[in-house]
């Protein structure tokens, strides 16, 4: 009975302190954030679980730009049970975090998957900012994507671009459509390849070709992560199997990349080669012992895997949409035809060395990456907690720099929608047009402009990019005209997804203006071994 009567007493105790206990706590909690209230951006109303995903549609960067006319400039949107993402829609809040708060904005956010991805710790483009990230950063800007390494190349890019010519000199020859957009592919991929390995992704069955295919499955699965992140937690499991997919490619490009690699170190203890591409740069920085940072075999492929999804969509979709935009806009095409001719006259080639003297030629890539930026969406992460436009920005708050929005701004460009290279021009008394001071790589001051992000998480790619597309437009409208096939226009749509590139093909009938060949002893058909 004692017993029974002691039990009682005990659990009325223990009932007493946890009624009290969990009083105070509440108590304590109410006064805490009355103390410290977190101001947070404005948000949609939200889903349970799925946040505010079903606001979103196929195209995100135009998704959240129509959102941003309700919410505004920055606001605060959960996608997923998780995660929560501030999304900036103008240039004076950019620049305030990009330029006033670079520092808290410099990161960049892990994204799913990683437990498949089987270079997880040697990411340098999502990379924390820290040792590694500054140290791969300083290689691309005065090593491997540096003026004078880009100009080791020009020739190679000369071959593969006329390589492209041939192939739609062959077209019109014939009276047949081209796919353009694939061609460009090819080309791209091929200047990339080259550069960063001296191998080519030609037609030809060969290594290169494979990982051209394999790096772009890898991109297309890409975006379906976004579904797995939707899941929260439970993205570990890979419901899906996307996770399964991209750990059996990456490791068949880690197997291709590991052989040619092989091959490379082989060929150094040969004897040293004459130009040495970007794995010969990242090879030597491995062997050597004293190198600030100790480069593993994996860093470096990972590297290599990432500046081919960084480099070669990215320059094919800006040379797609600018020929989409010049072929829409013949007044565009005859000043560019006029300004080629001008300046290069009708006995050579255009070529790279000739685009500081061609500023119609420039303005025209500048209106077609304001207008569709192959990067639309700039993802970065907040280090420390800090107050932008008067809200508060979490440590770890996931930021989207929205650049559609912000390229198309209506408060800082005039009549944004439309394609329009003169805005990027500015006439003097003789009448003659001049650039107007607005750089590719955006500016400092105004962030109204910036295809290739800001500061120093910026593109590094970004003087090879414009380079290629420049001299990439420049050759094209030289030498053809082109007739859309099926229509009068090409159709400028959207396709969905993360980048922005085109929702159809671009299919035209190239008709010869002037035969590159006549130019060129087929330069392009001899192949240098680098
Ligand atoms: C028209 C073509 C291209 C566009 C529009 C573009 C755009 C961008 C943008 C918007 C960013 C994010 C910048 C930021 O966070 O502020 C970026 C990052 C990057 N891009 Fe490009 N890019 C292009 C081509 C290239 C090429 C050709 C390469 C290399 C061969 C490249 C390599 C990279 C790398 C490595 C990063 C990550 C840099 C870092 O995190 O520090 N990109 N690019």
């Amino acid at each position: 009975m004692a017993t029974y009567l002691d039990f009682q007493f005990y659990f009325f105790l223990f009932f007493v302190w946890f009624v009290s206990t969990l009083l105070v706590r509440s108590i304590a909690n109410q006064r805490s954030k009355s103390k410290t209230t977190i101001h947070h951006p404005p948000s949609p109303p939200a889903l349970p679980v799925i946040g505010h995903l079903h606001l979103l549609g196929s195209v995100l960067s135009k998704s959240f730009q129509t959102l941003a006319y309700r919410y505004g400039p920055i606001m605060r949107l959960r996608i997923g049970p998780s995660n929560s993402s501030i999304v900036v829609s103008n240039a004076t809040i950019a620049k305030e975090m990009l330029r006033n708060h670079e520092l808290s904005f410099v990161s960049r956010p892990d994204f799913g998957a990683s437990d498949f991805d089987i270079y997880k710790g040697s990411k340098f483009v999502n990379a924390e900012y820290g040792i590694y990230w500054r140290f791969m950063k300083k290689i691309c800007m005065t090593e491997l994507l540096a003026g004078a390494q880009l100009n080791r190349f020009v020739d190679i890019r000369k071959q593969e671009m006329i390589k492209f010519l041939e192939i739609l000199a062959k077209c019109s020859e014939e009276g047949e459509a081209c796919d353009i957009g694939a061609d460009l592919m090819t080309m791209t991929n091929n200047v990339i390849c080259r550069m960063a390995m001296s191998t080519r992704c030609s037609s030809n069955a060969d290594e290169s070709k494979e990982i051209r295919e394999l790096v772009k499955e890898i991109l297309d699965i890409a975006p379906n992560f976004s579904l797995g992140e939707m899941l929260g937690p439970l993205n570990k499991f890979d419901l899906f199997g996307y996770g399964r997919k991209l750990k059996t490619m990456l490791l068949q490009f880690d197997r291709l990349v590991e052989g040619i690699m092989v091959e490379h170190e082989k060929k150094k203890t040969d004897g040293e080669k004459e130009r040495k591409d970007m794995m010969d740069i990242l090879l030597k920085i491995y062997g050597d012992e004293t190198a600030e940072v100790k480069l593993t075999r994996k860093d470096i492929k990972s590297f290599l895997m990432e500046i081919f999804m960084a480099g070669t969509e990215t320059v094919s979709v800006s040379l797609k949409w600018t020929l989409a935009e010049v072929i829409n806009h013949p007044e565009v095409f005859k000043k560019l035809r006029e300004e080629i001719n001008t300046v290069v006259g009708p006995t050579r080639l255009v070529e790279e060395s000739d685009i500081p003297n061609l500023p119609y030629l420039q303005a025209t890539v500048k209106e077609s990456l304001r207008l569709h930026a192959p990067a639309p969406l700039v993802f970065r992460k907040c280090r420390e907690d800090c107050k932008i436009s008067g809200y508060n920005i979490l440590a770890n708050d996931r930021i989207i720099f929205n650049l559609y929005a912000i390229m198309r701004d209506p408060d800082s460009w005039e009549d944004p929608t439309a394609f329009k290279p003169e805005r990027f021009l500015v006439s003097s008394m003789d009448n003659h047009v001049h650039q107007q001071q607005v750089d590719i790589k955006g500016s400092q001051n105004v962030f109204n402009y910036m295809p290739f992000g800001s500061g120093r998480r910026g593109c590094p790619g970004a003087s090879l990019a414009s380079t290629v597309t420049q001299a990439g437009i420049a050759m094209a409208v030289q030498c053809f005209d082109f007739q859309v096939k099926g229509a009068d226009k090409v159709d400028m749509e959207e396709g969905s997804g993360l980048s922005s590139g085109m929702a159809h093909p671009l299919v035209c009938y190239p008709i010869t203006h002037i035969n590159p060949l006549e130019f060129t002893t087929s330069s392009a058909t001899v192949y240098h071994e680098v």
